[in-house]
């Protein structure tokens, strides 16, 4: 039986839905209310709507939920979850504790078709699209899901390359209905697919994280060709556009390569590059990936640039390697074989 699922449904598919089915008009809210705030997995746990109209929801609705098929946990807390998806495919999430927060980092599609040469998820190609109810299904099955705290879409995939369905999963996560999260708990990790990124700064009140990785067109293009079809130049003027003096965040990631783009020109043209936007700094520590003859910088270089941008005036931080032992960190996610057998940092 191919049933639909109702998590990753809006309020107001289900109550298209409802109508459809013949069912009372609250039955929707119902619904949304044991999914997502109650959390069940079937739908004979939604005990206040009668058996009745249950039985009719089962003929054509499950609720969709998947659990992890593995679970994997680092030295450091941080935790890796395999899930199954469509078409016998996986996709990882990382759950990531530090002090107060805990972090969901969740993968948007299935590889990614970007190609940028240090990445892992973009050696495996493109493999697909994750629906709503996949990018949901992490949020609710990773275990302590009650107690995630932020989000980040930072794991496999570009999410701007599957905007309509995680747009959708971000309504569902802020609405009054679900989970009604701030979308200031919510970082989307974008290497600027300008069209969309115009869309989602208008669209939602998300934070924004860019992967920049070089201040110079020629070299960007040879670490990421999406320079060739969307320069970093003209993603740095749209976002200019926009005020970031409040609530919202805007950030850029930056992964230092030893010998490559660390060298305190590149930090000198960087500060040039982003004079006068309102924004922080990540600079990320590589994580080295079979075939790939990039390294990663020293911690001494890494200090040194970090030291030139706050003199800049810049908030500029060094972001603390998660999972690396379990091939959780940035960039190491791919699943292109299960189970992987391991590569060495
Ligand atoms: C895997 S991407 C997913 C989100 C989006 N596609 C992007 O590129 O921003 C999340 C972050 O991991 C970084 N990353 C990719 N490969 C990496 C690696 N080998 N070491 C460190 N960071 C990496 C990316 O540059 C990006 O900033
Ligand atoms: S860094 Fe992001 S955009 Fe580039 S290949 Fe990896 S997942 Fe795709």
């Amino acid at each position: 039986m191919n049933q639909e699922h109702l998590l990753g449904m809006t309020l107001s598919e289900i109550q298209n839905i409802i109508l459809e089915l013949g069912l009372p008009r609250f039955t929707a809210k119902q619904i949304t209310d044991w999914v997502y705030v109650k959390r069940v997995k079937s739908i004979d746990e939604m005990t206040n709507i009668s058996v009745r109209n249950r039985d009719i929801l089962k003929k054509r609705f499950d609720v969709g939920r998947v659990e992890p098929v593995d679970v994997k946990t680092s030295v450091d807390g941080t935790q890796k979850m395999l899930f199954p998806v469509k078409n016998g495919k996986f996709i990882e999430s990382v759950n990531i504790p530090e002090e107060e927060r805990l972090t969901i980092c969740v993968s948007s599609q299935v590889g990614c078709k970007m190609d940028c040469s240090f990445c892992m998820t973009g050696k495996m190609g493109f493999l697909g699209s994750l629906s709503v109810n996949e990018i949901l299904n992490q949020v609710y099955s990773v275990p302590n899901a009650e107690a995630l705290t932020n989000l980040v879409f930072m794991g496999m995939g570009e999410p701007l390359n599957n905007f309509d369905n995680v747009m959708k999963a971000i309504e569902v996560l802020t609405a009054d209905y679900a989970l009604a999260w701030s979308p200031k708990r919510i970082t989307l990790s974008t290497i600027g697919v300008i069209p969309n990124l115009k869309r989602f700064l208008e669209e939602s009140r998300c934070h924004l994280a860019v992967s920049l990785h070089s201040p110079l067109s020629v070299q960007r293009e040879k670490l990421m060709p999406i320079e060739k079809t969307f320069k970093a130049a003209d993603i740095i003027e749209l976002l200019r556009e926009y005020d970031w003096s409040h609530q919202r965040r805007l950030s850029f990631e930056y992964i230092m390569f030893d010998g490559v783009n660390d060298a305190p020109v590149y930090a000198r043209e960087l500060s040039k590059f982003l004079s006068g936007l309102d924004c922080r700094v990540n600079l990320i520590r590589f994580h080295k990936i079979p075939g790939s003859d990039l390294s990663p910088s020293t911690e001494e270089t890494m200090i040194a640039f970090r030291d030139f941008l706050t003199a800049k005036g810049f908030t500029c931080t060094i972001r603390a390697s998660r999972g690396e032992d379990i091939f959780a960190a940035c960039g190491m996610l791919s699943t292109t074989k299960e189970p992987r057998t391991g590569i060495q940092d």
